[in-house]
């Protein structure tokens, strides 16, 4: 049975990773938490040796966007040394390493979807911190998949599907920024694709299979359409209805900057692996049945 070690014990994808994992007969070891702070990279070498992993899925990272600009260092810490040290236990240990990124490691200014032979150029701490981390992990190992994707929701966690519905409960409208683009990713879609490249890797040493890929949900959209979709959809199932207003970007101000474009293409990902994400739309059904129909939004905190 392959043992795959993951960073992470309560975050979206360490979660769906966990799930699927069950799923399919793969032996899931989670690291995090109090045992393993990532933010001294010196308590992950026993708990990494510890597991035998095959593989090492690097999921876990400093993920407030804005509470990252008053936070440097600790998100320099956490997205950029703790990968670097990982790749290089991965390196000793002779396995590959999958590693997850972001789109916001771009500025944002291009016209069409960024491909993974785009310059990146983050606007954010955060971004400039998951950039540090992909090439920490580069510079110890060749044997590495980075995966950038983004704007994930789940059930699970914190994400904007489930800040909305929370907003839903005590407004009737919402204001939501109308001039930023991006592809919407479902944690459970993406666990489905990272541990089949997972299972790959580990046993194909094929150099195409490894380097920067971009996964994401098919489809695009602005954030105050995402959450149009998710009060229609909330509504469907009998839950609120909240009115959206589109506003600028300049009408929200945030301690971080954000990319206006950050649309990834999964070209790449799909010639390379033969693998697709599901449309986004389809998969933000699934998430709101699980929330509202199902009634896990109290439940999950
Ligand atoms: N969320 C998104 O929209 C996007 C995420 N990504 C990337 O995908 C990956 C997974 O994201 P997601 O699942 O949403 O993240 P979450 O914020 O849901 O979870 C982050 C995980 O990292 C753990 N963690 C944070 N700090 C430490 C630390 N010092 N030591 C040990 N564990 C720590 C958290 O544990 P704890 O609960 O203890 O804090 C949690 O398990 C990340 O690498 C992220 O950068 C990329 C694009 C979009
Ligand atoms: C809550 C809220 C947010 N917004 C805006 C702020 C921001 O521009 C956008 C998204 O806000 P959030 O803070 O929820 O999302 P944000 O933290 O920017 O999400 C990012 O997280 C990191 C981890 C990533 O890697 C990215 O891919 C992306 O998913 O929506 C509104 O306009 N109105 C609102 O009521």
């Amino acid at each position: 049975m392959m043992r795959v070690l993951v960073t992470g014990k309560h975050g979206q994808v360490d979660t769906a990773l966990q799930g699927l994992g069950d799923q399919l007969g793969l032996e899931i070891i989670r690291i995090g938490r109090p045992e393993v702070d990532l933010a001294q990279t010196d308590t992950m070498e026993d708990a990494v040796r510890a597991a035998r992993p095959d593989v090492i899925i690097s999921s876990a990272a400093y993920t407030a966007v804005d509470k990252a600009e008053a936070e440097p260092e600790l998100a320099q810490a956490i997205n950029g040394e703790a990968p670097g040290e990982l790749a290089r236990l991965a390196k000793e240990l002779n396995i590959p390493i999958l590693h997850l990124s972001t789109d916001y490691v771009f500025a944002g200014d291009k016209d069409g979807a960024y491909e993974e032979t785009d310059l990146p150029a983050p606007v954010s701490v955060y971004g400039k911190t998951k950039l540090s981390g992909e090439e920490q992990i580069a510079a110890q190992t060749d044997n590495h998949v980075i995966l950038r994707t983004a704007w994930v929701f789940s059930p699970y966690g914190n994400n904007f599907v489930k800040t909305m519905l929370r907003l839903a409960e005590s407004r009737d409208e919402v204001n939501v920024v109308a001039d930023q683009h991006g592809c919407p990713t479902y944690a459970p879609d993406m666990a489905r694709v990272i541990l089949a490249m997972a299972q790959q890797v580990a046993i194909d040493d094929d150099p195409t299979l490894r380097g920067i890929f971009h996964l994401t949900g098919q489809g695009e959209t602005t954030w105050a359409q995402f959450a149009e979709a998710i009060f229609e959809g909330s509504a469907n199932r009998g839950g609120k209805w909240v009115q959206v207003n589109p506003i600028a970007t300049t009408d929200y101000p945030t301690p971080a900057k954000r990319p206006a474009n950050s649309r990834l293409s999964g070209e790449k990902l799909d010639q390379t692996y033969g693998l697709v994400l599901d449309p986004w739309r389809i998969s933000l059904d699934s998430c709101l049945d699980r929330l509202i129909t199902q009634g896990n939004l109290v439940k999950d905190g």
